[in-house]
């Protein structure tokens, strides 16, 4: 059964701010950093999650995953080429994929992931995209397609928009921007978990 709140962080100190506050999934998302400071960062968010019961995600870094025996991994296509997914499957890490079509859904099915993310739902502050707002029609879709594997969906979510997305058919909401940006990311983040469990 999918986590229904995902939450995705840039640094180590975030999750450790929020995780407490009830985070069951997280996502550390580093960007931009050397690879000392990356595993740094990794090995203090994986010693974090384990003691807070928390399954932490690994964002692109999927070598630094397996070296550091994190369980669980977020690709997205870029990163599928590089990735060893025999490796990833023989030390039994999970993983996640991006998608945003159809020709990039079959691909990412075929290889049987934990999940599949479909993006941008919203409009999305965080990074340029080539993708248009994909729409809760296209959320329904990906359901159906998706069959047994559990859908993700990303991309400009607030609290507002959990109940439409969820009702579209997401098993999991994941955010960035409405709880880095919040006046209060721990309220914030407590009012994500509230939403998502009613
Ligand atoms: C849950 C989730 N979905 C999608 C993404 C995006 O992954 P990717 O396309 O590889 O882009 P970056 O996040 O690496 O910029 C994600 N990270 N998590
Ligand atoms: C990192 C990312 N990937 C996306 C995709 O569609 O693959 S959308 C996205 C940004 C999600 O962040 P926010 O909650 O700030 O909009
Ligand atoms: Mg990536």
């Amino acid at each position: 059964m999918m986590e229904k709140f995902y939450l995705i962080v840039g640094h180590v100190g975030r999750l450790e701010l929020l995780v407490p506050q009830g985070v069951r999934l997280v996502q550390l998302r580093i960007k931009g950093q050397d690879d000392t400071e990356l595993r740094r960062q990794i090995i203090r968010a994986r010693d974090f999650c384990a003691v807070h019961r928390a399954q932490l995600v690994i964002n692109d870094y999927w070598q630094a995953a397996l070296d550091l025996r994190c369980g669980f991994v977020h690709l997205g296509q870029e990163d599928m080429e590089s990735a060893d997914f025999p490796a990833l499957r023989r030390a039994g890490v999970r993983f996640g994929l991006s998608t945003h079509d159809e020709d990039e859904l079959e691909r990412a099915l075929s290889l049987d992931p934990d999940y599949v993310a479909l993006g941008p739902v919203y409009p999305t502050l965080l990074k340029e995209m080539k993708w248009p707002p994909q729409g809760l029609d296209r959320v329904a879709r990906w359901k159906r397609m998706a069959g047994n594997t559990p859908l993700v969906a990303i991309g400009g979510l607030t609290t507002d928009r959990v109940p439409g997305v969820i009702a579209a058919g997401a098993d999991s909401v994941a955010v960035v921007t409405d709880i880095q940006q919040a006046d209060d990311p721990e309220a914030r983040t407590r009012e994500w978990i509230r939403v998502c469990a009613s």
